[in-house]
């Protein structure tokens, strides 16, 4: 009886000896994955040390980060050449340019290029998928933001707003006056949008309000304006009729400096212009030139060539132009969502994931 008392005891005991041994093998089991999690850890490089924290904390958790600090100055050329050499993954920005040679030197680990902007033009698309690199970007949640701005600087420009806060500064106000500071009103206006992508199309959306007469449109979708009864149109056409050219298209071999003195020409004395796609989009000699010369009435950009402009650029002088540091996306909440998103897509292409967006060429 004794003995099968301690028998049961320590078959009582079994479960409990077996857990423990368990739970010490779960443990070594942990610590070396762990390690191993550790050692094997994506080495991402990190353009500059101030994108937004909540991006860089998902990045984090999973990543081992290099992030270069810009108190060293802007990232050369050179820093990117050897990091692309050794790392898997960028998470960059608009001002670093990744072209087909530095594509060249990526180490045998390197996955995945993640940039925190809408737009494509600084990096080397074709070479990159020749190289089978893959390349997330963050559309649509910056669309309201920048669509938003489109506006903003629409008026700014067409109300005078930087030229008559100069003026009260200056004080030259000196009464109110009948003409003083006129300028042409949205209501009863044609507009034409340059590029009716996600952004051309909010702006267009958005304009509506402002009970303008007609919006024209032109780029390569012909159907999308159909819902808001806008009309697509060609190019010459479009510069002909509107009383407010905006530029909304991405800049690419086809649309770079398609604004040029030819297209100036064909434009509305009384036009403005508004750019806050890419500088390159425009010939910013030709530009310069319309608005010297009165070929146009005024222009809005919030992106030129280069950037930043040189802050004694013929540009800055002239009161016709307002000129913004290309803060179309720069609302907290798109620039916190973009941050996210680049974060995102690094991560899903670490693990062989579809990326939440990626650019298929
Ligand atoms: O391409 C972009 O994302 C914009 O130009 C910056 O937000």
């Amino acid at each position: 009886m004794s003995f099968g008392l301690k028998s049961l005891r320590f078959e009582a005991h079994l479960p409990l000896l077996f857990h423990q041994r368990n739970h010490k093998l779960l443990k070594l089991f942990v610590a070396s994955d762990r390690r191993m999690s550790e050692k094997s850890k994506a080495k991402v490089f990190v353009s500059r040390d101030d994108f937004p924290a909540e991006g860089m904390n998902l990045l984090k958790e999973r990543c081992d980060l290099e992030i270069w600090p810009l108190k060293k100055g802007l990232l050369s050329r050179d820093e990117l050449v050897k990091q692309i050499k050794v790392k898997d993954a960028f998470y960059i920005a608009l001002g670093d340019k990744i072209d087909k040679e530095l594509l060249k030197s990526a180490g045998k680990n390197f996955k995945v290029i993640s940039t925190m902007s809408v737009g494509l033009d600084h990096i080397d698309v074709a070479a990159a998928k020749e190289a089978k690199i893959r390349i997330g970007y963050t559309p649509d949640v910056l669309t309201e933001a920048t669509a938003e701005l489109t506006i903003g600087l629409l008026i700014a420009t067409s109300r005078r707003l930087f030229e008559a806060n100069k003026a009260l500064r200056c004080g030259d106000w000196k009464s109110w006056s009948p003409l003083w500071m006129c300028g042409p009103g949205l209501e009863g206006s044609t507009i034409g949008i340059f590029g009716f992508g996600r952004i051309g199309q909010s702006v267009a959306k958005k304009l509506l309000a402002f009970r303008v007469s007609r919006i024209l449109y032109c780029g390569r979708k012909k159907k999308e304006g159909n819902e808001i009864g806008a009309i697509h149109t060609d190019f010459d056409c479009l510069l002909k009729e509107s009383d407010f050219v905006i530029v909304n298209c991405s800049l690419t071999p086809e649309t770079k400096c398609v604004f040029n003195k030819d297209k100036f020409s064909l434009m509305k004395p009384t036009s403005i212009f508004v750019n806050t796609a890419r500088g390159g989009v425009v010939d910013q000699e030709a530009l310069l030139e319309a608005l010297q010369n009165k070929v146009i009435a005024g222009a809005g950009l919030d992106c030129m060539n280069p950037e930043p402009i040189p802050t004694d650029h013929p540009l800055t002088k002239l009161d016709n132009c307002v000129l913004l540091p290309h803060i179309g996306s720069a609302t907290f909440g798109s620039r916190n969502a973009m941050g996210v998103l680049a974060a995102q897509n690094i991560l899903a292409a670490l693990d062989d994931r579809e990326m939440p967006a990626e650019i298929k060429v």
